[in-house]
């Protein structure tokens, strides 16, 4: 079976709309992150502080290939910047798998993440007034990286329930 990847800006929502597709498809699914934390016996935000982001890219590189390569899970939810890294990009595209960015736009990324910044060591220490800017400038650096994926499913003002038929519209 092909490997579904669900890629996209933090709080687009790869974490949740992966773990309830895979509840829907009956299909085994794993959230890099977590996959990461797990391995590392680590928070992510104390692999950043404790090893910096360039051990952390390092860690991602080497799970999500590993993820790539297992026979267990088949929906995997990357982190917001795994596409942006380590040529990432490049295993977005081939027969193996099905990659879909879920696209929001600011204002949404905006309000999901006032409230779910802590874990998020990019923009844990950022007022609300820095992060509206952080998001728009990173967003748009990253876009190029994301456009990579094979499928685009916009996500805003929809429910999870919404967004997971979308995803189940275009893999019928
Ligand atoms: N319609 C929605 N779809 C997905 N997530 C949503 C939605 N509405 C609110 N959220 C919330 O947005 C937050 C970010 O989602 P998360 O799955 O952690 O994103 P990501 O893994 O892409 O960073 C979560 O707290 C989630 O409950
Ligand atoms: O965008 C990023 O660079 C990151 C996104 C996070 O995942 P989520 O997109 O699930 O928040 C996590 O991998 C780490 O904090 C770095
Ligand atoms: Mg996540």
């Amino acid at each position: 079976m092909k490997k579904i990847i669900l890629l996209g800006y933090m709080g687009c929502g790869k974490s949740t709309i992966a773990q309830k597709l895979s509840g829907i498809v009956s299909i085994p699914y794993v959230d890099l992150d977590e996959f990461i934390e797990k391995n590392e016996k680590m928070a992510i935000k104390q692999i950043f502080d404790n090893y910096g982001e360039i051990h952390f890219r390092k860690l991602e590189h080497t799970y999500f290939l590993e993820l790539l390569n297992n026979q267990e899970e088949d929906i995997i939810g990357l982190g917001g910047g795994t596409p942006c890294y380590a040529n990432n990009h490049e295993l977005l595209v081939g027969d193996n798998v099905i990659s879909i960015y879920l696209k929001a736009s600011v204002e949404t990324l905006f309000e999901r993440l006032v409230a779910n910044k802590s874990k998020r060591p990019l923009i844990a220490d950022k007022s609300e007034e820095e992060m509206k800017e952080f998001i728009a400038k990173h967003l748009f650096d990253r876009s190029p990286y994301y456009n990579h994926a094979q499928y685009k499913v916009t996500v805003d003002n929809k429910t999870i329930e919404e967004t997971v038929n979308d995803i189940l519209n275009l893999l019928a």
